[in-house]
């Protein structure tokens, strides 16, 4: 997608996807009604935008089949998760013929393995090269070999990436696996002991909340973009709540202290559109079983408007250019830990 100016907006697409069986706590299925309620596709409307909103997926109808048993020792609900996984991917793959920007409104973190399979499978068609930014505290890079929880949310970067023994989830649908060179994890602070060995051995990059600290969001930021081809890019934007400090954003099942202060976030999300490289959207983790009066919905719906162009400058065209600052030579990116 081309940066948009006020006379060619393109239109938005709401796919609602009420899925709680990848998370240890339940509650996530009431994430797309708050983002609902929080005002997000008015909020949208308001930028000008047209909105879509698809509804709801249907919960689908599961069963522990012979392909999923392997599964099943070591992944909680894997039949749930398997049949939410299909059906996301069906959706998602119909709601991406359509017009304008796909935004999957979660739902918790284990729905992008249907959602940016479906985007994958989208951009080979379209000769575009998928890039994944993952904004969130977790690195969700787990295996069923890995996890310490079971949990299937902590496993959808190695599912995407393509790791073999997660592939029955899709049930005989393929997808182009996402390189792991094109996969970039932002605001980490909290990965387990495996799970870091994995990331350093397929060399993920990585922003962690330390070079986060030591050098903003800026800097981090408009050095991964000034790294991708403009004109082949297709971004895709993976946004957990828990990237948020839990001050400032309490509805999420894993918080972890330290997370992305406000103004950092909206600074990451006014990048990012300014890139004009954004191409689909996961809001992924709302819980509003654990919210306070709605803020956390409210601020996720308040990114997404950033995230779409939403600006606070007052002369548009400072924020409207490609980002061209260089930090000097340093290779901070590529670390974890
Ligand atoms: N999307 C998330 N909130 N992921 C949390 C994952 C936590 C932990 N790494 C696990 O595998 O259980
Ligand atoms: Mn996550």
């Amino acid at each position: 997608m081309k940066p948009a100016d006020a006379q060619d907006l393109p239109s938005v697409a709401l796919l609602g996807i009420p899925l709680e069986y990848g998370a240890g706590a339940r509650g996530t299925l009431m994430g797309p009604a708050a983002l609902r309620t929080a005002g997000l596709p008015q909020a949208l409307a308001g930028l000008g935008y047209g909105v879509t909103d698809h509804g709801d997926i249907a919960a689908p109808d599961y069963a522990l089949t012979a392909d999923l048993q392997p599964l099943a020792e070591r992944c909680r609900n894997v039949a749930e998760v398997a049949a939410w996984t299909r059906v996301i991917h069906d959706r998602a793959y119909e709601v991406l013929q359509s017009d304008g920007l796909p935004i999957f409104m979660g739902g918790d973190h284990s729905l992008s393995m249907g959602s940016v399979s479906a985007v994958a499978r989208r951009c080979r068609e379209q000769d575009r090269d998928l890039v994944v930014l993952w904004v969130d505290a977790h690195s969700d890079f787990n295996t069923p070999e890995t996890t310490p929880s079971g949990n299937m949310h902590g496993m959808s970067v190695a599912f995407l990436c393509g790791d073999p023994s997660l592939a029955p989830l899709l049930g005989g649908r393929s997808f182009p696996p996402v390189p792991t060179s094109r996969v970039h994890l932002f605001g980490i602070r909290s990965i387990d002991a495996q799970e870091r060995e994995a990331i350093h051995a397929h060399g993920l990059g990585c922003s962690d909340m330390r070079a986060i600290d030591e050098f903003g969001v800026s800097v981090l930021m408009r050095q991964f973009l000034e790294g991708l081809d403009p004109e082949r890019t297709h971004l895709h934007v993976s946004l957990d709540v828990d990237f948020l400090d839990p001050h400032i954003a309490p509805g999420v099942g894993t918080t972890v202290p330290g997370g992305a202060t406000y103004r950092e976030a909206h600074l990451v999300m006014e990048l990012l559109h300014d890139s004009g490289l954004v191409g689909s959207v996961d809001l992924v983790e709302l819980n509003p079983f654990l919210d306070e009066r709605g803020k956390s919905a409210l601020l996720m719906a308040d990114l997404a408007s950033s995230l779409l162009g939403r600006s606070i400058l007052l002369r548009r065209e400072v924020g409207t250019r490609r980002p061209s600052l260089k930090p000097n030579g340093s290779n901070f990116m590529g670390v974890v830990g």
